[in-house]
């Protein structure tokens, strides 16, 4: 397993900022959710550092479906950054953790009227249309109210962008906002420009998830460019904004080559600035919106190594205490990651083993095929680079308590989710 820069082998024994796995494990308990909270503040200031030009006002937006907990929302609100929410629930947890609302920008393709009633309540400073049926709904809302709201309208780019299939979102048949290439798109924009209730500021596009390929992010931009200057151009309209979306690929496993944000992102806002220098779009404000690349490498899981078994054809198994209700990636887009035995840090890895959780689901496995040290019952495993959607993906399948999870800062750690009971569980349950 690559070491995370806070990882370190003292004695055969990995540490966290110098607290060992053991210590973690015998005060919080297994399955746990391990956050490191220097590296991601250090990664929110490499992309606001990465971002600041002298031509264009830039915003970092977290995209919290990655991460999103009390603790997440209080450091977002201590970092001043914007943050991405999905639903009425991520803008209850964010404005309760103390984010400014009016630095939330609200998505989502079929966001409730309930749900766009509670933002406008809350303040949402911008609320990202998917469709024109959302737009309209919307607009009715806000004349009931007497109230104007600042959109952004979400675009396809049509720019395809080399992930697994079920994060690809800018094809031309993605369920996510409208098609550049719709006959009809000039209508649409125009209807949502007339409605007096909505202050149309820009455009929004999101090309996938777990994108490496630079040049699928330059392609979106000049696209989302050309797009909008002939818009201002046709219609009677000014592009303030463009949100370009996230996507930005991380590391997981040595097949992963991930973003090197310094010096990407400011080969990006220049082929902005260039492109649309070249074409008379003046932009006052151009957005990201990281979710994965924010907080993937704070992240990691610890287990407790179980029973282990041989079958007849010479698998071997390693059971661990969690599985996929803490970490649904390999079972839903054969995601791969890698682990460590942390109190045989420094042991040969020389046996193969397929490690997988206690669902019962045959497809319940966290890493298929993987060498480590040879393993007992009582060892601690820990996979690194679960920092995003994992916690915020995690389920009560087989009524498998939520773990807990610690955010780790200088040498000392904290409980920021308690480890759920089953008394949790059935808290609903009439
Ligand atoms: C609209 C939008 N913004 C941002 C993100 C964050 O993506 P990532 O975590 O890959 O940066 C997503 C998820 O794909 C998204 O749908
Ligand atoms: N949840 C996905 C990515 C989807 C991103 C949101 N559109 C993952 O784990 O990789």
């Amino acid at each position: 397993m690559k070491l995370e820069s806070y990882q370190t082998i003292v004695n055969g024994q990995l540490q966290h900022d110098g607290l060992s796995y053991q210590y973690l494990a015998e005060t919080y308990g297994t399955p746990l959710y391990i956050f490191d909270e220097t590296t991601f503040v250090q990664r929110v200031k490499d992309y606001k550092e990465a971002l600041s030009n002298p031509y264009f006002e830039t915003e970092v937006l977290f995209a919290s479906k990655a991460l999103l907990t009390k603790a997440m929302g209080q450091l977002v609100a201590q970092l001043g950054i914007g943050q991405d929410v999905v639903s009425a629930g991520e803008i209850y947890t964010a404005v309760a953790s103390g984010v400014n609302p009016s630095k939330l920008y609200f998505h989502g393709n079929n966001k409730l009227n309930d749900e766009l009633l509670y933002a406008i309540e809350q303040g949402v400073g911008t609320i990202v249309l998917d469709n024109r049926s959302e737009a309209s709904r919307l607009n009715k809302l806000l004349l009931d109210l007497g109230k104007k709201q600042r959109v952004l309208l979400r675009l396809n780019p049509g720019v395809e962008a080399h992930t697994h299939e079920y994060i690809k979102t800018a094809h031309n048949d993605s369920k996510f906002g409208e098609s550049v290439f719709d006959p009809a798109i000039e209508d649409v924009i125009q209807t949502i420009n007339n409605y007096p209730t909505l202050d149309l500021a820009g455009f929004h596009c999101h090309i996938g998830s777990q994108v490496f390929e630079e040049q699928s992010f330059l392609d979106s931009a000049t696209e989302m460019i050309e797009f909008s200057k002939k818009m201002e151009d046709n219609l009677n309209l000014k592009v303030k904004e463009i949100n370009f979306g996230g996507g930005f690929g991380v590391y997981y496993t040595a097949e992963d080559k991930p973003f090197d944000i310094k010096a990407f992102l400011p080969k990006f806002i220049q082929h902005v600035h260039e492109t649309s220098q070249k074409l008379s779009l003046t932009l006052e404000k151009v957005t990201i919106e990281p979710g994965r690349a924010l907080v993937n490498q704070s992240g990691s899981t610890l287990y407790r190594v179980g029973d282990l078994k041989t079958t007849t054809s010479g698998k071997n198994y390693l059971f661990v205490d969690g599985g996929m209700t803490d970490n649904i990636r390999p079972a839903l887009y054969q995601a791969k990651y890698e682990a460590l035995i942390t109190n045989k840090a420094d042991e040969v890895a020389d046996t193969v083993y397929t490690i997988a959780g206690k669902a019962c689901e045959s497809g319940d496995k966290i890493i298929n095929d993987y060498p480590l040290p040879e393993a007992e019952t009582g060892d601690l495993l820990l996979v690194n680079g679960t920092g995003a959607y994992n916690y915020t993906m995690s389920s009560h399948y087989n009524r498998i308590p939520k773990p807990a999870m610690i955010h780790v800062l200088n040498g000392k750690s904290r409980l920021t989710v308690k480890r759920e009971t089953f008394a949790d569980m059935m808290r609903n349950e009439i």
